[in-house]
């Protein structure tokens, strides 16, 4: 039984706006329409889209904070919103934007009191402190009261806090959002090792989609409310029909090649830039240049993620989910 499974799931929020002295017009949004996947246990996926796309949303009905408008939801087996307590001991959350931690506790005391909230038995809360303060080096951390830290040292804090009680489930919400490249190295580093060695089940949202690289095999895309991807990164670049660039050197300058299957997109001095489709082998490309031109040397770009995934969005791609 798949750990985490929407069927049909719609949310509706129904917005009603001055229009007038008197008047109120009543309007529907909606946030997400029509949802359907299966999360395994043990699967580390992205899940991504556009602002106002419907991730939160989904989120929080995921945690039972929202109740869908129709559709079923089960998490662990336990349907979110009907059962929240039952539901919080086994899942875990980070939201990158805020903290659930104690402001002016340092960091001991707040885990002390998750510890008492989710009634974590001594040893276990033991061994998982000693483990979170190693992984996410916090040694030196515990006793500084959590408005002293920075960004990342709260972000480290805060995953922390998520797991202290061994959830099954774990939703990050942008956790590397606003961390300089080392933190969000480290944090990433640690998820990975999370993943692997407790084999905890782990849905990503960000913006970031170097986060998504790393970290997840599988991707889901939501746009408007519903799934418009659901796979893996190398058939977003297919299904955003990314390109690839042919970088070659030449021994003089001159005018754009003409080299069947690729166009020339950027010329400077004996140097040329070939796009063509990132599907497609760069192989008689590099063998069709060299037969006609004087070539010195050459490299290939692979497309950015961020690209393609701007085009998805931008261009409301849509293809049925398999
Ligand atoms: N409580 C609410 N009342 C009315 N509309 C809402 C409410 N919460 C969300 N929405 C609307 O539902 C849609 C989806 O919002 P949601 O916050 O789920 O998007 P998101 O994908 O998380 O966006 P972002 O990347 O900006 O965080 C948006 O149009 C939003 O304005």
């Amino acid at each position: 039984m798949p750990l985490i499974e929407l069927q049909d799931v719609a949310k509706t929020f129904v917005v009603r706006r001055k229009s007038g002295r008197l008047r109120r017009t009543r309007s529907e949004v909606h946030a997400v329409a029509g949802l359907s996947f299966a999360v395994e246990r043990g699967e580390m996926v992205g899940y991504i889209g556009p602002n106002g796309a419907g991730k939160s949303t989904t989120i929080k009905m995921l945690t039972g904070i929202l109740v869908p408008s129709s559709g079923s939801l089960r998490v662990a087996g336990i349907e979110p919103s009907r059962d929240r307590i039952a539901l919080a001991r086994r899942i875990g959350v980070v939201f990158g934007q805020r903290t659930t931690l104690w402001w002016d506790l340092p960091l001991r005391d707040s885990y002390g009191l998750l510890r008492r909230i989710y009634k974590i038995p001594d040893q276990r809360y033991a061994e998982n402190l000693e483990r979170m303060v190693e992984l996410l080096e916090l040694g030196d951390l515990l006793d500084v009261p959590v408005r002293q830290l920075s960004l990342g040292q709260r972000m480290r804090g805060d995953i922390a806090a998520a797991l202290l009680h061994d959830p099954e489930v774990l939703y990050l919400d942008e956790p590397t959002i606003g961390l300089d490249i080392v933190s969000k190295a480290r944090v990433r580093d640690f998820l990975r090792e999370l993943n692997t060695t407790s084999g905890t089940t782990v849905l990503l949202t960000t913006h970031d989609l170097t986060d998504i690289e790393h970290l997840c095999k599988r991707v889901m895309v939501i746009d408007h409310g519903q799934l418009v991807y659901d796979g893996g990164l190398e058939g977003l670049h297919e299904l955003g029909e990314s390109e690839r660039t042919l970088v070659v050197d030449l021994a003089e300058p001159q005018g754009p090649v003409s080299i069947e299957g690729a166009r020339v997109v950027k010329v400077d001095g004996p140097r040329q830039w070939l796009a063509f489709p990132a599907a497609q082998s760069a192989a008689p490309l590099v063998a069709a240049v060299a037969e006609r031109y004087p070539l010195v040397d050459l490299s290939i770009q692979e497309p950015a993620i961020e690209a393609v995934i701007g085009r998805i969005y931008a261009e409301g791609i849509t293809r049925p989910t398999p």
